[in-house]
C-alpha cells in the first residue's frame, strides 16, 4: 500500500430532481489509498451509490457536484472499463443477455488492451479460470441466463477486471446471493484485488460481511462520512454512537460479554 489514489474534498452531490434538494452527499473528505480494500458502509439511502457514481463520473445530467475529486494515482479522472471497473448487485443489469460470456469478458481486453479478438478470447477464457467459474470451455459459448446468479457474477466480475483497471468498485454486489455463494464472492474479490494490486472499493451496508476482509471501512449517514479509519479501531473504539450502534447490532462483532453466565 502506497500513496493516495483518489482525495475527495468537501464531495457534494445533489440530484437535480430531489424531493427539497436534500444532498445525497454532503462535505465529504476521504482519502482512498491506493491497493487498499475500503468498505464504504451504511443504511439505504445514505449515499453509497451516488459515491460510486460520482467516482465513476456516471451522475445522472442534472446532478450538481462540489468540492474536489483528485487522483493522484491516475494524473487523470479514471476511464470507465480502463481506469476502473464496476460490479453491480445485480449481473443482468451489467451483462448483456444476448452476448455470450465469452464475448463480454474479450470485450473489455480487447477494446482497452488493444488486443486481437484472438487474443481477447485468450485472456477472457484465463479471466474465467481466475474466477473460478467450472468448465471454462462451456462457459465461454453460454448466455447469461444460463448459469447460476453466482457464476453470473464471477463473469460479471471476470468483465469488471479485463482490462487490468487500478480501481475496482463493488456495489453491493454481493448483496444478492445466499451467505454460502456471498462469502465465496468476498473471498474471490479479495484475492484478485490482492493478486493484481487493484484498489477495492466494497460498497455494501452489511458491517460484519465488509470487517471480516477489507482494510479500512467508512461509515455514511445521511449523506455524511460519519468515520472512517482502519477495521479494528473502528470496531474497538468506534468514534460515532452511529457506528457503536451498527457494531452493536452484530452480535459476532460487538465484543463479548465481560462477566460470564454463573450457573444457577
Ligand atoms: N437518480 C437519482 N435522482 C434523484 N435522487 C436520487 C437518485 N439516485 C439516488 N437518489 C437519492 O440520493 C440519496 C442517496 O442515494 P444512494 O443511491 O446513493 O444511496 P445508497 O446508500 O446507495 O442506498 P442503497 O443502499 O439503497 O443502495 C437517496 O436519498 C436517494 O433517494
Ligand atoms: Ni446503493
Amino acid at each position: 500500500m502506497s500513496g493516495i489514489f483518489c482525495s475527495l474534498r468537501q464531495l457534494s452531490v445533489t440530484y437535480g430532481r430531489d424531493r427539497n434538494g436534500a444532498a445525497a452527499l454532503d462535505g465529504v473528505d476521504l482519502d482512498i489509498v491506493a491497493g487498499e480494500r475500503l468498505a464504504i458502509i451504511g443504511e439505504s439511502g445514505s449515499g453509497k451509490s451516488t459515491l460510486a457514481r460520482a467516482l465513476a463520473g456516471l451522475l445522472p445530467e442534472g446532478a450538481k457536484v462540489g468540492g474536489e475529486m483528485l487522483w493522484p494515482g491516475l494524473g487523470h479522472p479514471p476511464r470507465a472499463g480502463r481506469d476502473f471497473g464496476l460490479v453491480f448487485q445485480d449481473p443482468g443489469s451489467s451483462l448483456n443477455p444476448v452476448l455470450t460470456v465469452g464475448e463480454q469478458v474479450a470485450e473489455g481486453a480487447r477494446r482497452h488492451l488493444g488486443l486481437s479478438w484472438k487474443q481477447a478470447y485468450v485472456r477472457a477464457w484465463e479471466l474465467l479460470g481466475r474466477v473460478r467459474i467450472p468448465q471454462p470451455d462451456k462457459a465461454m459459448r453460454a448466455f447469461p441466463h444460463q448459469l447460476s446468479g453466482g457464476q453470473r457474477q464471477r463473469v460479471s466480475i471476470a468483465a469488471a477486471i479485463a482490462a487490468k483497471p487500478a480501481l475496482l468498485i463493488a456495489d453491493e454486489a454481493t448483496s444478492a446471493l445466499d451467505v454460502v455463494v456471498q462469502a465465496e464472492i468476498v473471498r474471490l474479490l479479495d484475492g484478485l484485488v490482492r493478486e493484481d494490486g487493484m484498489t477495492l472499493l466494497f460498497i455494501t451496508h452489511d458491517i460484519a460481511l465488509a470487517s471480516g476482509f477489507v482494510d479500512r471501512i467508512a461509515v455514511f449517514r445521511n449523506a455524511k462520512l460519519v468515520e472512517a479509519g482502519p477495521v479494528r479501531s473502528v470496531l474497538s473504539a468506534p468514534k460515532s454512537d452511529y457506528t457503536a450502534a451498527l457494531i452493536a447490532s452484530h452480535r459476532d462483532l460487538a465484543t463479548p460479554p465481560l462477566i460470564a453466565e454463573v450457573p444457577a
